[in-house]
């Protein structure tokens, strides 16, 4: 599919968050201090393009909050009220870009794109990245539709879901780790290669029509608590006592954990708080394979598997589930509607009734089990990916 910008001037809206885009020496290190209208001033204006630049924040995006990210929602919202609005761009920092990013496209129901970029390189430096991907981006912005949020950065197009930053330092800063990016910038052109998939958006939290600081104490509580060797039950069960409401657990390998983590999962479900497995690894699904505190017992302690979610999109989905206008009851099967819109279809039922993080209600009854995931987990592997 290539896009070629239809005919006529096109009108964008940028919004500038801060970032190392906006980003320059303070003496001991760098920090976003530069407006919005700065970050354009050092960008090319793809022709035929107009902006309207909104200050909306100056924070480096390891700062992020929710408050925040539901602020820029709300403001991205107002932006395509205006029928004569095309598109917006969005200039972020690169640390948490993938959260919101992905947190707007879990509520983005316009056919018209929200697209952001950063920088790798700051604003102050001879070489930035910054004014080349802002360029990228309003031309994407100008062009495509229909495609959700997108992230634009080092020439390529991918997807708001399932992208990740990969690189710490380098200009090509994102990927998914499962799928090509869905396009790049061509001369001109912006090419796309397959169209992302989304499930049905949400509507607007009820917390997003509300100012920020009026909300800001009411946002849910959500923990994430990596596992490792000598991992300590504590951590999740100390989350519970601050007032955790969700909790994500990157777990190691498939989704696994240990009995006693699993014992204290079973005790945080139980007290309501909706709790979500994801992987410190970098590619690949959770999947029931293990018992002995796996996925097996985790899920059968009432916790949700991400599918190929990794851990801070794994967290916006959650903090999406609990922001929503749904009855408590119903969070989990929320949870797991967004989990599903997950690019990368969910392996299925295994020999042996073993499945992956295909939704509990969705999924057959297990059959009895032929050989179970702790007795056969290399048959099975092998099975699946036969
Ligand atoms: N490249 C960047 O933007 C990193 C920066 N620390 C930020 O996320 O704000």
């Amino acid at each position: 599919m290539e896009w070629i910008r239809a005919e006529g001037p096109r009108r964008l809206v940028l919004i500038s968050t801060g970032g190392t885009i906006a980003s320059r020496w303070q003496g001991s290190g760098y920090a976003a201090e530069a407006s919005g209208d700065d970050v354009l001033a050092g960008a090319a204006l793809p022709a035929g393009i107009s902006v309207e630049v909104v200050d909306l924040f100056k924070v480096n995006s390891s700062r992020m909050t929710s408050s925040l990210q539901l602020t820029l929602l709300r403001a991205v919202h107002d932006a395509l009220a205006d029928p004569g609005v095309d598109g917006v761009v969005v200039t972020h920092g690169t640390d948490t870009l993938e959260e919101t990013a992905f947190l707007l496209d879990l509520h983005h129901t316009d056919p018209r794109p929200v697209v952001f970029t950063g920088a790798q390189r700051p604003l102050s430096a001879e070489d930035s990245d910054g004014p080349g991907n802002v360029y990228d981006a309003l031309q994407v912005a100008a062009s495509v539709h229909d495609l959700g949020v997108l992230v634009v950065f080092d020439g390529r197009v991918h997807a708001a879901r399932g992208t990740v930053k990969t690189q710490t330092l380098a200009a090509n800063a994102f990927a998914d780790p499962l799928e090509e990016s869905v396009g790049r910038l061509g001369f001109g052109s912006v090419a796309i290669r397959r169209t992302p998939e989304r499930p049905e958006p949400l509507p607007l939290p009820p917390a997003a029509h509300a100012p920020a600081d009026e909300t800001a104490g009411s946002l849910p509580r959500v923990d994430m608590i990596a596992h490792h060797s000598d991992a300590d039950p504590l951590f999740l069960d100390t989350a519970v006592e601050a007032g955790a409401q969700g909790i994500v657990l990157v777990a190691t390998g498939a989704g696994n954990a240990t009995p006693r983590i699993a014992e204290s999962v079973s005790a945080a479900v139980a007290k309501g708080v909706l709790v979500a497995v994801t992987t410190r690894v970098f590619a690949g699904p959770v999947a029931e394979l293990y018992t002995g505190g796996g996925a097996v017992d985790l899920v059968r302690a009432g916790a949700v598997l991400t599918g190929t979610l990794r851990a801070g999109q794994a967290r916006i989905a959650v903090l999406s589930a609990l922001l929503a206008d749904v009855a408590p009851a119903r969070r989990t099967q929320l949870l797991r509607r967004l989990l599903d819109g997950s690019a990368h279809p969910e392996p299925t039922l295994l020999p042996g009734g073993v499945r992956t993080s295909a939704p509990a209600e969705a999924a057959a009854p297990a059959a009895p089990a032929a050989a179970s995931a702790s007795e056969a987990p290399a048959e099975q592997l092998k099975a699946r990916t036969a």
